[in-house]
């Protein structure tokens, strides 16, 4: 079994570079298999959650090749297989986006309901609202989603929640559609402007994505392409955090600074510099940091993938904070872990209330999802003494090499397998 051990309280200094959007890259590469060409995709995150996506998608018939420096190919001409087991994607969330992938090309799909991360109700409601709008029958039975349809056509959608999810597979339902689909009230996160760029540079016609009404001409085909996903919003976000909690100096590379507005703001309230540049973000944080509230909400609100990361580092601000999560009803499970390193937060309903406190201390603890897991590795790098963090299997969904990122701006952190290794870190880390 796999843990992460860190020795906290060293600020982290120096550039760390972000690498390609997990959650663009599960939506860009379910929508290649809708062209028969070949489609090369660069800047694929080596992790988890696309590895499973990427075997889900071989096992459709359609050709997979893993190349050098994070590039995939897919082509979608061998499709023959419509049906996604429930083994093949029990642990992601994204395996949804096949079914609007694979009910726009071949018109039937098959696929399990979707895993993911364990952070409330995560009702489909909203995509088969879709589907069923632009013509497919859909029913849920024995675990699968199945959808079917003769034609499928144009249609005006207006969505009841904002959905990334609902928006992306609509559009990918759309795509090959008869004619003419609105989605209105549509989400407007990077991810959803990444995978109507990525489509439309395979022959797609997607006009306002990033706005809350996308307007899709259905075409005939798609063609071959050759694309580059955006940089990871939470990821850079994530990095950006542990800067602040560690009083670092850290400037993060590779990245949209638009797509950060949300997350420097409120860095900033909390009274650490932000400087912009034009593809990176210098966080410094000298000054002790200052409470402040925060709300979680579609974009361009703050991220709730990254809610547990800013509630670890507001539980060391001076003062009282409030977190409100706005998305999803059930994503403070984490905050036990960090009551055992300190801290000191109530969960009423969907606030935490958060006094802050002088310093964690370093306990071992289990990381109950991704970015909860993120959370905890904060608070262990600003923390007194050891902490040792369990089941990675969620931080290895969203994260690639993740402790090498942190060991090159300065952190002591190892990823340890035995009591030996424990042992090894602990005496290296001691002076
Ligand atoms: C793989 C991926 O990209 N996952 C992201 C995606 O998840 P996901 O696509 O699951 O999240 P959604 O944006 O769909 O969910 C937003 C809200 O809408 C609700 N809802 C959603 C669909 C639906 O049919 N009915 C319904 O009620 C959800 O329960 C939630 O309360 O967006 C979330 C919100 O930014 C992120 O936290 C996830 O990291
Ligand atoms: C919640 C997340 O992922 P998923 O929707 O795949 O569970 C996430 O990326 O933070």
């Amino acid at each position: 079994m796999e843990q992460l051990i860190i020795r906290g309280k060293k600020p982290l200094t120096g550039e760390v570079y972000i690498n390609g959007a997990k959650n663009a890259a599960l939506g860009v590469l379910a929508a290649a298999i809708l062209s028969d060409e070949d489609c090369i995709i660069e800047n694929i995150p080596n992790v988890n959650d696309i590895n499973v996506l990427l075997q889900a998608i071989s096992k459709t018939g359609a050709k997979v090749e893993k190349m050098k420096n994070h590039k995939v190919k897919i082509n979608g001409k061998g499709v023959s297989s419509f049906s996604i087991d429930y083994e093949s994607i029990k642990k992601i969330r994204a395996s949804y986006y096949l079914l609007g992938a694979l009910l726009g090309k071949y018109k039937k799909a098959e696929v399990a309901l979707p895993g993911g991360c364990n952070i409330g109700n995560r009702p489909i409601d909203q995509h088969i609202k879709g589907f069923e709008a632009l013509g497919a029958t859909v029913k849920v039975e024995h675990g699968m989603i199945i959808a079917e349809a003769k034609e499928l056509k144009g249609a005006n959608i207006y969505l009841d929640v904002v959905s990334v999810g609902a928006t992306i597979n609509i559009m990918l339902a759309a795509i090959l559609a008869n004619g003419t689909t609105i989605i209105e009230n549509s989400a407007k996160e990077p991810h959803i402007v990444d995978v109507a760029n990525f489509l439309n540079s395979m022959g797609a016609d997607i006009k306002g994505a990033g706005t809350d009404v996308i307007k899709i001409n259905g075409v005939e085909k798609l063609h071959k392409t050759e694309y580059m996903i955006i940089p990871d919003q939470i990821e850079a976000g994530t990095f950006m955090l542990a800067a602040a909690i560690t009083g670092g100096d850290v400037t993060v590379k590779s990245i949209i600074p638009k797509h950060m507005e949300a997350i420097s703001a409120k860095l900033q309230e909390m009274g650490v510099t932000i400087e912009e540049q034009d593809e990176a973000i210098r966080v410094i944080a000298k000054e002790p940091l200052k409470s402040t509230h925060v709300k979680t909400l579609p974009y361009p609100g703050f991220p709730t993938d990254m809610q547990p990361q800013m509630t670890a580092v507001l539980c060391t601000a001076n003062g009282t904070s409030v977190m409100t999560e706005s998305i999803f009803e059930n994503r403070f499970r984490y905050i036990d872990e960090l009551s055992r390193m300190g801290a000191n937060v109530k969960v009423e309903g969907n606030t935490a209330i958060i006094d802050g406190i002088n310093s964690y201390s370093g306990a071992e603890v289990s990381a109950p999802d991704l970015r909860a897991g993120a959370a905890l590795i904060l608070a262990g790098l600003a923390a007194d003494g050891i902490t040792i963090i369990n089941q990675l299997e969620y931080i290895d969904r969203g994260y690639e090499n993740i402790e090498d990122k942190f060991i090159a701006i300065g952190a002591d952190i190892a990823r340890v397998s035995n009591e030996k290794e424990i042992k090894k870190f602990k005496l290296k880390t001691c002076s």
